[in-house]
């Protein structure tokens, strides 16, 4: 009730080790806190905060509009509501390597497991756009060097972007990771992979986690989870894919609305009252106070 018990300590010893651990961690995207609940309830071993979503969510494109008092403040509404450990997409970090400092210590108290700072110059886009450039690998090291000073508890996972293999390709991207896990990062995301081989490559390169993301609609094929962990790949997120689906579904509604005058068409395919409530957990609620569930059906 109110939040889920699991502290972010519980929370990130436990995020090392499952990655201490054999298998592969399967991260989707939450787009709200309810749906981080439905991914802790489908089984599932971690939440993403997803840029891309964060900014959706507000309307606007991920070119790095958002602020880190946005980007903390809702990925610690998510984060609070699950027992799961939550990573956080910290886009470039904010800015200069202090700003990246502070980044990660904003994030620790707002109770995220763990964090990506990519080596993108700003305005960033999405990785899996073209026109991307990256700094070089001084700049992209200090940002790792920082975060990883940065942060007070010693769980709380560093992890760094690269988005050089679409402009500089893999090889690269492989010298890139070394130097930034060199340069303290705990796991690396090596962004836009043409295809397994490439992940397969990173992360026999690095000794640390290395992470697949598996967006729709990008540069990497949608591999199953069998084949990520064949390759090496030890998480993987699917970071805009629940919000995709809703908003889909959210788009059908309307449709039915305006062609039939009524959304009873699609109730059906709707989340019902009563899931809702379960998620919710609203007995408890109404164990606290039994006045506030009248609702009957
Ligand atoms: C992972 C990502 O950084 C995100 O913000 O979720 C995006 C996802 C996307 O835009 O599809 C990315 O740059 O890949
Ligand atoms: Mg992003």
């Amino acid at each position: 009730m109110l939040h889920a018990p699991a502290s972010a300590a519980a929370k990130r010893r436990g995020l090392r080790e499952a990655l201490a651990g054999p298998d592969l961690l399967r991260f989707p995207g939450a787009f709200n806190p309810l749906s981080a609940r439905l991914i802790e309830e489908k089984g599932f071993e971690g939440v993403y905060i997803s840029g891309a979503v964060l900014s959706a969510d507000l309307g606007l494109p991920d070119i790095g509009l958002t602020t880190l008092t946005e980007v903390a403040a809702r990925s610690g509404q998510i984060a609070r509501m699950t027992n799961l450990p939550a990573i956080v997409d910290a886009d470039t970090g904010f800015g200069e390597p202090m700003n990246v400092a502070r980044t990660i210590q904003v994030l620790e108290d707002a109770g995220l497991a763990g964090a990506h700072i990519e080596d993108q110059v700003n305005p960033k886009r999405c990785g899996h756009l073209d026109g991307k450039s990256v700094v070089g690998l001084g700049d992209a090291v200090k940002r790792i060097r920082a975060a990883a000073d940065a942060r007070r508890d010693p769980d709380f996972l560093i992890m760094a972007r690269t988005d050089v293999r679409a402009l500089e390709g893999l090889p690269a991207a492989v010298d890139r990771a070394r130097a930034l896990v060199d340069a303290g990062a705990d796991a690396i995301f090596p962004e836009a992979m043409a295809d397994l081989r490439e992940f397969e490559a990173v992360a026999s390169a690095v000794e640390v986690p290395v992470l697949a993301n598996m967006t729709e609609f990008g540069k990497s094929e949608l591999f199953t989870t069998a084949l990520l962990a064949s390759a090496g790949v030890r998480i993987v997120i699917y970071p805009v894919t629940l919000l995709r689906l809703a908003m889909g579904e959210a788009e059908r509604g309307l449709d039915e609305i305006v062609a039939a005058g009524t959304q009873a068409g699609v109730v059906p395919r709707m989340q019902t009252r009563a899931r809702l409530y379960e998620l919710l957990d609203y007995a408890a609620y109404n164990e606290f106070d039994s006045e506030i569930f009248t609702y009957r059906p």
